[in-house]
């Protein structure tokens, strides 16, 4: 399965940086590929070291303007010209969608795709890692949407909520 990540690209304790690596662990060894923003910078970085150490291929789609921070040693890197093209590459490539801790740019891919899946244009999973109730507010407020009537289809539909690593593949599979 290719399996798209959006995450922080900046080196974090232990609390988030060990559920990552345990998820690319997970990855890699399940034959996945991970196609991510191909970047080695922070919790990217060490996702893409994990998934390759443990035997898991990896696609990088990078954009132009980041490319001084682009992760050697990847199966295979995309250049795109913006922030647009690279998160039409990656929702185009991604069987599933899973979303680790992240800030400004991880809640930009995520809402983008949760966006295109509102619209039936995006129908593959996407499944959010909560590590540390890192995400427990934004899950409050997409319930509010949800019960308040602001979603045209179940927010289940949308989006799983896993607690750990592991759950994350018992969601792809279910
Ligand atoms: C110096 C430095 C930290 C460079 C960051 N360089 C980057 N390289 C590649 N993708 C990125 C970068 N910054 C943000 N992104 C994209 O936005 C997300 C991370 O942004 P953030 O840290 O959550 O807000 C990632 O999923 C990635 O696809």
């Amino acid at each position: 399965m290719n399996i798209c990540v959006f995450c922080s690209a900046y080196s974090l304790d232990d609390r988030y940086s060990a559920p990552a690596a345990e998820f690319a662990r997970l990855l890699g060894e399940g034959g996945h590929t991970l196609v991510w923003g191909g970047s080695n910078a922070g919790l990217m970085g060490l996702l893409a070291d994990e998934v390759k150490a443990a035997g898991g291929k990896l696609v990088g789609i990078m954009v132009e303007m980041l490319k001084h921070k682009g992760y050697v040693g990847a199966d295979e890197l995309v250049m795109t010209a913006d922030l647009a093209e690279r998160k039409r590459e990656l929702a185009s490539r991604a069987d599933a969608v899973v979303v680790l801790v992240g800030g400004l740019g991880t809640m930009d891919e995520v809402t983008e795709v949760l966006e295109l899946k509102k619209h039936g244009m995006f129908e593959k999973p996407v499944v959010l890692l909560d590590t540390e109730g890192f995400y427990s507010g934004l899950r409050t407020q997409l319930e509010r949407m949800d019960v308040e009537g602001f979603l045209p289809r179940p927010l289940a539909d949308l989006v799983g909520f896993a607690d750990t690593p592991a759950e994350v593949f018992e969601l792809l599979k279910a």
